[in-house]
């Protein structure tokens, strides 16, 4: 079984201690750092913006996965490629063009990635997959740390990784939400390739050995 990557969520870091869990990301086996930006509008929840990334940046020693929840993230493409942002995701149900966007995304020298919400159907990606470097499966509803996983997202996951395969694509399938060592063993059998984890990395007693607990499944 191949070993997935393994993206910390911040959104569940201590932010009174941001630094701090920066580091502890810095010095443990992740691969890079999972920034969710969320508006209070495509998703019920405000999470953090540009100042608080910006800060991120000048510490974190990891490529930024940057995750857009927001409406319209076309107005945010630019910026977070000055942010210096490794991988940019917008939300399939966010964009009107989505093909524009990912070819903006790449034209400022990011990955692009696409997210779908749990109720989305992987089929939708089929006529762009070929242009897509990241697809993240959210395996919850988007806007919170915490919740449970939802089962279909493996049956999601397992077709995903069929088109992709079929199509010839280089997509890497990211999963987001609930994940954890209960059920990341599952989700890389199905074809994983990136694990997002935020409450399994940040609320246990150390960052690094719960981040190699999961890559070590
Ligand atoms: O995007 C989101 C939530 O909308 C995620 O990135 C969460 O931050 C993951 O948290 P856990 O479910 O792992 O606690």
């Amino acid at each position: 079984m191949p070993t997935p990557l393994i993206a910390p969520s911040l959104l569940s870091a201590d932010f009174a201690n941001l630094q701090r869990d920066v580091e502890a990301v810095n010095n443990s086996q992740a691969d890079w750092f999972h920034i969710d930006i969320m508006d209070g509008l495509f998703v019920p929840n405000l999470s953090y913006g540009v100042p608080v990334v910006k800060a991120i940046a000048k510490y974190a020693q990891k490529p930024l996965d940057v995750h857009l929840m927001i409406v319209d993230p076309d107005r945010y493409i630019q910026t977070f490629a000055e942010l210096g942002s490794a991988n940019l995701t917008v939300h399939l149900e966010a964009c009107k063009h989505l093909h524009r966007s990912l070819q903006a995304i790449k034209l400022f020298g990011m990955k692009a990635g696409v997210a779908l919400n749990p109720h989305s159907s992987v089929h939708l990606l089929q006529d762009c997959i070929a242009d897509i470097d990241l697809v993240c499966l959210m395996g919850v509803n988007p806007g919170f740390g915490g919740q449970s996983f939802i089962q279909n997202t493996l049956n999601k996951t397992r077709q995903l990784k069929e088109m992709i395969l079929r199509s010839n694509s280089s997509a890497l399938i990211e999963i987001d939400g609930g994940v954890g060592t209960t059920n990341a063993k599952e989700l890389v059998e199905a074809g994983a390739d990136v694990l997002v984890a935020g409450s399994a990395v940040f609320n246990s007693p150390s960052i690094p050995d719960s981040v190699l607990a999961l890559k070590n499944i």
